[in-house]
């Protein structure tokens, strides 16, 4: 009884309000009847009041003060009567419903000059602000035009690795697989423009001439080169959306698990400079799971090795969620680095990081059979000499070479076991892990970890696009992506 005589006392006390202070106008929702009420009474969570008229109760509230990214006013010209209107829109969103009250031309007519400073007093801004509110701008739900573009537009799930980009569009499956180099070729003005990217650039590796350098943007899993990533990106989309559509693609991202926030924006603004209207990242260990039809929304042990060309990541993943994980940035690239050291170290050769690549690939061997090595003549420039000879090298050689990285993994996996609660690491002793990524084709390393951590291991189908393919299905199931990708955000 209290609240509401104040409350009839707060209404009377509007109707009666000088001129000289901030007012603004309210209508009464059931009569219309309009009052002045000073602004600098009302709370920010609003108050409520009644029409001293038809007695109805109604709730008054300041519009909501606008946050720093949002740009407070936009203006707008009609270009045929001249008449100048003030909307409010979340930096970024296109305004398309303007219509002219004075001669009701369409929107097109209209010129956007937003100008803040035009709005520099207080009584200003707040006129401003309480004249027009967008009703169910909500980012986290899309609307119903937000609908309407996810169905026509082609999402797109990308695994843009160390190693190799792939891209997955929804209903056409995996339309690129592509190796993550970029070939850029520098002009007389010291301007640099990108002559080839994927396989095409990864041949030219090794073999340019001084004004062409083929480069990797991305390393140990994170973007090491924003400008070319977000080129190679851009490129790589151009290739798999035809027929070019013009709506704006979402996308959805893996990314390593124990990247920073400035790497995770990195992502994000990489594929918005690639052409992205949302990007949604997802964890790569999550994705490879999902990939390798883990049942990861049950309460079992989900147990995934992903193993890349720049980071392993290790986890147990159960109830949707990451329990416990692990990322090194210990994986292919490294072994390859390992490779090129040893010879140089036992034979003096110097190799390329494509050779060492091609060595591992053909003859790595985490196992090597004492009864059946494998050897592989390889082209080296001789240090000594100075000139190019061929010389061969043997499996066990190259398991010798990669050891530690190989003991490396085995220790991540042991972490991760630890850390795990002991009910889900108890049953990982039967559910074992599944291996994934491109490191999961070399030669017995499933034997390998058998033999140093005692679980039993599957090598995931097809480990190179165990990632995207992980992607693809969440984008693809709306149930999957809001357990998973919702709880990240
Ligand atoms: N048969 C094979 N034997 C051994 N290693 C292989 C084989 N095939 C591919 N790889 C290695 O797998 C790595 C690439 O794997 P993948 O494409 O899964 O990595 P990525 O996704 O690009 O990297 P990351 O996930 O670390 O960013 C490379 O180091 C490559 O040399």
């Amino acid at each position: 009884m209290n609240a509401q005589k104040k409350i009839i006392k707060f209404a009377h006390q509007e109707l009666v309000l000088s001129k000289k202070v901030k007012q603004l106008r309210i209508l009464c929702p059931n009569c219309k009847a309009a009052y002045k009420i000073d602004a600098s009474k009302i709370p920010d969570a609003g108050a409520r009041t009644h029409c001293v008229k038809c007695k109805t109760n109604f709730s008054i509230k300041k519009k909501l003060k606008l946050q720093k990214n949002i740009e407070p006013v936009k203006q707008f010209k009609c270009r045929s009567c001249g008449r100048t209107i003030n909307r409010i829109a979340p930096s970024g969103e296109v305004i398309r419903s303007i219509i002219c009250k004075e001669c009701e031309k369409k929107p097109e007519v209209f010129k956007m000059l937003y100008n803040p400073e035009l709005y520099e007093t207080d009584t200003q801004k707040e006129k401003i602000q309480t004249s027009y509110v967008r009703p169910g701008i909500n980012k986290k739900s899309p609307g119903i035009f937000q609908s309407f573009l996810g169905i026509f537009s082609n999402d797109l799930a990308i695994d843009l690795g160390t190693a190799n980009t792939l891209v997955y569009i929804k209903r056409r499956g995996i339309v690129l697989n592509e190796a993550s180099v970029v070939a850029l070729r520098t002009d007389m003005n010291n301007g640099q423009s990108v002559l080839a990217v994927g396989a095409e650039a990864k041949q030219m590796m090794g073999k340019t001439p001084a004004n062409v350098s083929a480069v990797r943007p991305m390393r140990k899993g994170v973007i090491a080169d924003f400008e070319v990533a977000g080129a190679m990106l851009k490129q790589f989309i151009q290739k798999v959306r035809k027929p070019v559509s013009f709506i704006k693609p979402r996308m959805i991202i893996a990314i390593p698990s124990e990247i920073t926030p400035v790497e995770r924006r990195a992502v994000k603004d990489s594929a918005e400079q690639a052409g992205a209207r949302d990007v949604y990242l997802i964890d790569e260990p999550m994705a490879a799971a999902i990939g390798a039809s883990l049942p990861v929304t049950e309460a079992t042990c989900n147990m995934i090795v992903d193993i890349g060309g720049g980071t392993t990541e290790v986890a147990v993943i159960s109830l949707s969620g990451i329990v416990a994980g692990k990322s090194i940035r210990i994986a292919g690239d490294e072994m390859d680095t390992a490779i090129i050291k040893y010879i140089k170290k036992e034979y003096n050769f110097i190799i390329g990081e494509s050779t060492a690549e091609e060595i591992k690939k053909t003859i790595g061997n985490a196992c090597p059979d004492p009864e059946n090595i494998e050897t592989i003549e390889v082209k080296g420039w001789e240090i000594i000499t100075g000139k190019p000879r061929i010389f061969s090298i043997s499996s066990k050689e190259v398991k010798e070479a990669i050891s530690d990285q190989l003991h490396a993994i085995v220790e991540a996996i042991k972490i991760v076991l630890d850390n795990t609660p002991q009910e889900l690491a108890a049953s990982a002793v039967e559910t074992g892990l599944v291996l994934a990524g491109g490191v999961a084709l070399l030669k017995n390393l499933d034997k390998f970890i058998i033999q140093e951590t005692g679980l039993p291991v599957i090598v995931a189908d097809d480990p190179l696009t165990t990632i995207v393919n992980g992607c693809g299905k969440t984008m693809d199931d709306k149930r999957l992506f809001n357990k998973i990708i919702n709880k990240m955000l």
